[in-house]
């Protein structure tokens, strides 16, 4: 073994045995909290709420300066440098100094505001030798110890968040990095690992939450360095890469990324998820957030460990933020539109052929052709690009351009995306359309610089039908399996379910739920294969987390426990359908809330399931109520189960062997007895007067029961074991009905009479009917309803068709399903960005 890799097994061993550390719940984790999220004591205080609820001991915490202290530190030694480049006599020392006392006093105010008096004593203290030192710099070999100087910020703000720390949450140590973490030189930043990790672990204290300065480090002679732009998000995913931490939050001042800069682009989607190459292309091409070297270490391409990164706000830590890492298909078809100014075009024929890989090489382009001779770069790069080229005796010509790009997955290999792009930058004629190397880009360079408006009209383009919708299906008996077998089909064949995928099955017990989405031809040998045991808590927290841009679970559950989730799912903005009657039928308080609720949170629900399976009476109501109608009658056969025994039975067969013939087509409740009690019709009559505009509970609806007492209690099973004890009692009736020339029908009246004294009346019953009656001579299974109006007076609107069944129910609940999604198509939102808006 060479000594490198003895180095790494030690290495190894440790990070396994902080890992694995008995006391921690989760692996290691690193938070990198950014300047603005340390800004003021407010902020600060926001941060440790932020530990309190996501840290764990063994996680290290990066730390940006305060605020904009790196940058008066920068001002702080520009002013000396100048006055150092003074004449002595015209030298003003004040300037300096106030800018010296400036800092002093934001420090001293942060640490007075947020620490106990004796544990401010401690760092006003060291403070004040901080800045004797730095006063002795300024006044004297000043360029060696730039890199000094700025370490500062870092160095106090590691400090004062690790007092308070201990002050206030838990054990702390501050670490500053320039004591472990080792790099080649500020050109290149190889970070030593083996010796970077080694130190490191010297220095962790176990027990106590590591807070180590970000940006800074040193090099192999011992000099202090700095990680450049950005740095401290790169010192806190290097730091990652030397704990094998299985996560990195870099939490700032926006929520995640976007589309496009939110900034300049009011209307771009949030990304939730994206791969690890897609983000290093956005780095590269100009993502406010994302920075190219950031990434490198996420990804250790020895033992092959992938480090997840999250951006999340500071200001706002319980929005979803955004994921970087390996992810499958689904987050794959991500897009993104992307924007650099002032670069330049650099053309000569020393980029034609095999000398273009060369400057490649040496200048890392933003794209280049080496058919047509040409390089994108920065401006900063002309002098060295120039000079490169003069060694080689070639000339080049320079012009001023701007870009513009998409981003996503293999973009470059996708020809329909490349066309769209073509298409959205017809009006600007682009100099170029490049391909980027790794095919995550496609680039069009530009003559002008890149306008909002273009930027705009770009993402409008290319991003338009692009709002990925998760679907979770939670019951899988009956109905639910008829869906399922339904929904390959529809998603193949419905527009608007193109961004639609299937990620969670649901069952009493168990749950199988993926990301990446589950192949719907296999849903259910998938669900018995894989799904595990779950409790609602774990849904909830899965649900809250999830990546998409809208969530709909359609309940297709008999549960009342099930149904009392909604509230939840309302609250995350979730969306319901729901084949399910309990919550639209459930006491008028709680369903007044949970109104209430999917009305402010954006929630969709419906449930035109509910009644009559897929009849269009829900639709057909609220047409009526929208357009000003006022109904004053509802009445009607709204059992299918009720509908097909009492047209079918007429004595030759028991009335009991008929209803088990009903459960087994699937037309009853999962308990016959839902239907025979009537309290399946009570629930579905609520619903329909709800939905006209009453407002009544069950308890207002007389509802006749029509199963015995003595089998009111028993178990399902021991119900259908005895169910003959059901045939006297409808044999009675029918022989009743018959002598009248009459037949039996269970019936849903609602009536409504303003003058009437009991202005409202509703009841569910077994009713005598004459053979001729519109009720008496349904199609097995068929639904009736009949509504009288304003418009509707003497003759009634009828709806009627089959009102129970697989078929008909799973295509009432497919209905609903498009009628969201569409709705959702044209939701259009606006960010608003804590921190930025
Ligand atoms: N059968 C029909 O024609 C119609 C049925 N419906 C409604 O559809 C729903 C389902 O009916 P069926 O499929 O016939 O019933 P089913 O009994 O065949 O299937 C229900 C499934 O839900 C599961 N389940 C129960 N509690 C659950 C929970 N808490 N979480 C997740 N899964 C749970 C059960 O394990 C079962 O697999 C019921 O609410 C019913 O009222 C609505 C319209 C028509
Ligand atoms: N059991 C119900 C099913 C639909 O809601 C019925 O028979 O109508």
């Amino acid at each position: 073994m060479t000594t490198e890799q003895l180095q790494a097994n030690a290495i190894d061993e440790h990070v396994d045995a902080v890992t694995h550390n008995q006391l921690a719940k989760h692996a290691t984790q690193v938070h990198k909290f950014g300047g603005s999220s340390l800004a003021t004591t407010q902020c600060i205080n926001r941060v440790l709420d932020i530990i309190r609820q996501n840290c764990q001991l063994n996680d290290v915490v990066v730390v940006s300066a305060n605020g904009d202290t790196t940058d008066n530190l920068f001002a702080l030694y520009q002013l000396a440098k100048e006055q150092r480049d003074t004449a002595l006599e015209e030298q003003d020392p004040r300037p300096l100094e106030q800018a010296l006392n400036a800092l002093k006093q934001q420090q001293e105010l942060l640490i007075n505001d947020l620490l106990n008096a004796n544990n401010a004593r401690q760092l006003t203290h060291a403070l004040k030798a901080d800045i004797e030192q730095l006063t002795t710099w300024l006044s004297g070999n000043l360029a060696a110890h730039h890199n000094d100087i700025l370490a500062y910020g870092e160095l106090w703000s590691a400090r004062l968040l690790s007092a308070l720390l201990n002050e206030k949450v838990c054990p702390s140590n501050s670490i500053d990095s320039r004591d472990f973490l080792v790099i080649d030189n500020e050109t290149h930043y190889r970070v030593d690992s083996a010796k970077s990790a080694a130190q490191l672990r010297q220095r962790k204290q176990f027990g106590k939450l590591a807070v180590i300065t970000g940006y800074i480090c040193r090099d192999e002679q011992g000099h202090t360095c700095t990680l450049g732009r950005n740095g401290s998000d790169y010192s806190a995913t290097i730091v990652a890469s030397l704990v094998r931490a299985s996560n990195v939050t870099l939490w700032t001042d926006v929520d995640g990324i976007y589309s496009a800069d939110p900034r300049i682009v009011p209307n771009a989607r949030k990304l939730h998820r994206l791969p690890n190459g897609v983000a290093k292309e956005l780095g590269r091409l100009g993502n406010p957030v994302l920075h190219a070297k950031t990434l490198l270490p996420l990804i250790n391409q020895t033992t092959d460990h992938h480090t997840h990164l999250h951006v999340a706000s500071s200001f706002d830590s319980e929005v979803i933020g955004t994921e970087i890492g390996k992810f499958g298909q689904i987050a794959k078809q991500e897009l993104s539109v992307t924007y650099l100014n002032d670069l330049l075009i650099a053309q000569s024929e020393c980029f034609l052929g095999e000398y273009c890989a060369k400057a490649c090489e040496t200048f890392s382009p933003i794209c280049s052709n080496d058919k047509q001779g040409f390089m994108v770069i920065n401006q900063s790069q002309q002098k060295a690009l120039s000079q490169w080229l003069a060694s080689h005796d070639t000339e080049v010509t320079f012009k001023p351009v701007g870009i513009i790009a998409t981003v996503g997955h293999k973009v470059a290999e996708r020809g329909d995306i490349k066309a769209r792009f073509k298409r959205s930058l017809k009006s600007t004629k682009p100099l170029h359309l490049v391909n980027s190397d790794n095919a995550h880009s496609v680039i069009a360079v530009l003559t002008e610089p890149c306008t909002t408006e273009l930027l705009n009209n770009v993402h409008h383009d290319m991003t338009k039908d692009a709002r990925h919708i998760g679907l979770v299906v939670a019951g899988l008996g009956n109905i639910g399996q008829r869906f399922l077998e339904l929904l390959p089909a529809q998603l193949n064949r419905v527009y608007a379910l193109e961004n639609t995928h299937l990620v969670g099955l649901l069952s009493s017990s168990k749950a199988l739920i993926n990301n990446d989405g589950l192949d719907v031809s296999q849903a259910m040998t998938l669900f018995e294969q894989e799904a595990q045991g779950y409790d609602h808590e774990q849904l909830l927290s899965w649900l809250s987390h999830h990546p998409y841009d809208e969530l709909i679970v359609v309940d297709i559950t008999p549960s009342e426990e099930f149904s009392l989730l909604y509230e939840q799912f309302f609250t995350q903005g979730i969306h319901v359908i729901g084949a399910n009657k309990w919550a639209a039928s459930s006491p008028t308080a709680h369903f007044n809330h949970l109104k209430k609720l999917s009305a402010e949170h954006n929630s969709l629900w419906l449930g035109n399931t509910t009644v009559g399976a897929g009849l269009p009476i829900n639709f057909a109501i609220d047409d009526l109520r929208q357009s000003g109608d006022e109904i004053n009658q509802i009445a009607g056969i709204f059992s299918g189960t009720l509908s097909w025994l009492f047209e079918t039975y007429d004595g030759s067969t028991s009335f009991s062997s008929l209803m088990l013939d009903a459960l087994s087509q699937g037309i009853t409740e999962p308990d016959p007895r839902e239907d025979l009690s009537g309290r399946d019709v009570q629930r579905k009559l609520l619903i329909l007067a709800r939905k006209a505009g009453f407002e009544l509970s069950l308890d207002d609806i007389a509802c006749q029961n029509l199963v015995p007492e003595p089998l009111q209690g028993l178990s399902t099973q021991a119900f259908l074991e005895q169910a003959a004890a059901l045939d006297d009692f409808f044999a009675q009736k029918l022989q009743e009905a018959n002598e009248q020339n009459a037949c039996i029908r269970y019936v849903a009246r609602l009536q409504y009479d303003d003058i009437a004294e009991a202005k409202l009346t509703a009841k569910v019953s077994l009713e005598v009917l004459p053979a001729t009656d519109a009720f008496a001579n349904l199609t097995p299974c068929d639904n009736i309803f009949l509504i009288n109006s304003r418009w509707y007076q003497e003759n009634p609107l009828i709806i009627r068709g089959p009102g129970a069944g697989r078929d008909v129910t799973a295509g009432g609940l497919h209905s609903d399903l498009v009628t969201i999604c569409q709705q959702l198509a044209n939701k259009q939102n606006q960010v608003k960005i804590k921190g930025i808006n």
